[in-house]
């Protein structure tokens, strides 16, 4: 039986004239208003998270994942209609209007689908959320009209889906952005929210994902990763092409249970697993798309080092981890530049995919992440993650590369 949205749940205010009917600003011209009820719905609903929670003998998290899954398929189908918005424009070559400022709207929007979502489905204790955008520069009244944009996608998105009959306020949308202010920490439940990673892939027409993860006691638990333009048949040549040719995959995992991958429509998920490569002459590895990400110097030390004979494969974003997961490449290797901070989201969802997929997530000492202290991850250098069989090799040679690197005489 499904039970009723628990509206009152919500941690932000949805005024009783902003639920009911949407409104379809964008398309109201073409469009005339009709009752949500027979809607025609240009998709299907995505996922059915709540007819697949609580039941009894369900593993561990079961409800939460479907959560998980339904909140992110719902936010990049946002981000799949800004994208196109975006590439069908020449709104990057715009010198009047900063890609900087479409690429905040996304943000935005994707975040509080995913809040919403997550409030909708998961109905027991208290909502914590620990996510990249909060609301500060949204409320500043410069920011009027970028708001008012960004409450139609919303709406529009929720209504296209028809999951929920909602529609919400400006006020609404800024309240649900706050919902990820938490500070996660080693105890209770946390969401942690990376609404679009690889902003510079989105931005550029390339890879991209929507990152969430469960942190219960400190530990990731569960994570969901939506990769719109990740093909979601293997990327057999390692240059993102495929021999399928259905673009979107999400990856999904929860602790002591694999690493699965499906469609973001929701397809039969498949289990995936690490590749069993333990020839590191075999291996190919992973890296940032964005050079100014990367410390190439030492990744560049690492692969020879290990003997590593293929290129680097450029991919931006924690695609690169649900790639690794399924077995698309051995290695990936993550050296941002000395000073660069790494935050709980960039890595919560994507560790616990390669882990559950049988592989290792490390830093470049060896040490598990640990996601318990914030919204930073206190690493040792860089993030390095591979199959059992590689990594002692992996490591030992990352420590060589990074023993020279610092022995080396710094340049003038
Ligand atoms: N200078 C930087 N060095 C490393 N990573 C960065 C830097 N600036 C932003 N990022 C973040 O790197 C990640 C992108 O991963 P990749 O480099 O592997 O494509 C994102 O989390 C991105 O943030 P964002 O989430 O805003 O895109
Ligand atoms: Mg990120
Ligand atoms: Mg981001
Ligand atoms: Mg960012």
């Amino acid at each position: 039986l499904a039970r009723n949205p628990p509206r009152a749940r919500l941690p932000y205010p949805l005024p009783s004239h902003h639920l009911g009917r949407p409104t379809y600003r964008r398309f109201a011209s073409s469009a005339p208003l009709r009752s949500p009820l027979w809607w025609p719905r240009q998709a299907p609903p995505l996922f059915s998270a709540r007819a697949m929670s609580g039941s009894a003998g369900s593993p561990p998290y079961a409800a939460e994942l479907a959560a998980a899954k339904k909140a992110v398929a719902l936010a990049a189908r946002l981000c799949q209609t800004v994208q196109q918005e975006i590439l069908q424009s020449d709104i990057q070559s715009k010198a009047d209007k900063s890609p900087v400022t479409v690429a905040d709207y996304v943000h935005v929007g994707s975040q509080v689908l995913v809040s919403l979502a997550l409030n909708m489905e998961v109905t027991s204790g208290s909502f914590s959320m620990v996510a990249e955008e909060d609301s500060e520069d949204l409320r500043k009244d410069s920011a009027e009209e970028i708001l008012e944009h960004i409450t139609d996608l919303v709406n529009e998105t929720l209504a296209e889906d028809g999951s929920y009959n909602i529609t919400l306020s400006k006020e609404g949308i800024l309240s649900a952005i706050d919902t990820g202010k938490s500070e996660g920490g080693p105890s209770g439940r946390h969401w942690v929210l990376d609404p679009i990673d690889g902003t510079k892939g989105f931005l550029r027409g390339g890879q991209y994902a929507i990152a969430l993860a469960l942190l219960d006691e400190g530990k990731v638990v569960l994570g969901v990763l939506g990769c719109p333009n990740l093909p979601l048949a293997s990327i057999s040549n390692l240059n993102g092409s495929s021999s399928g040719d259905q673009m979107g995959a999400l990856f999904s995992a929860t602790v002591g249970c694999g690493a699965e991958v499906e469609s973001l429509e929701g397809s039969p998920p498949q289990k995936i697993s690490v590749c069993t490569i333990d020839n590191p002459v075999n291996a190919s590895f992973f890296e940032s798309y964005e050079g100014a990400h990367t410390m190439h110097d030492l990744t560049g030390s690492i692969a020879e080092k290990l003997g590593v004979q293929a290129p680097p494969v450029r991919i931006d974003s924690q695609a690169k981890y649900g790639a690794l997961a399924r077995g698309d490449g051995a290695i990936y290797l993550r050296f941002p530049h000395k000073g660069y901070k790494e935050k709980i989201w960039d890595h919560a969802a994507g560790a616990i995919v390669v882990t559950e997929a049988g592989g290792v997530v490390t830093d470049a000492s060896g040490n598990d992440l640990d996601f318990s202290k914030g919204r930073f991850l206190d690493v040792d250098t860089g993030i390095i993650a591979t199959n059992k069989q590689l990594m002692p090799s992996l490591l030992k040679s990352v420590q060589e590369a990074i023993k020279e690197k610092s022995q080396a005489p710094s340049p003038l």
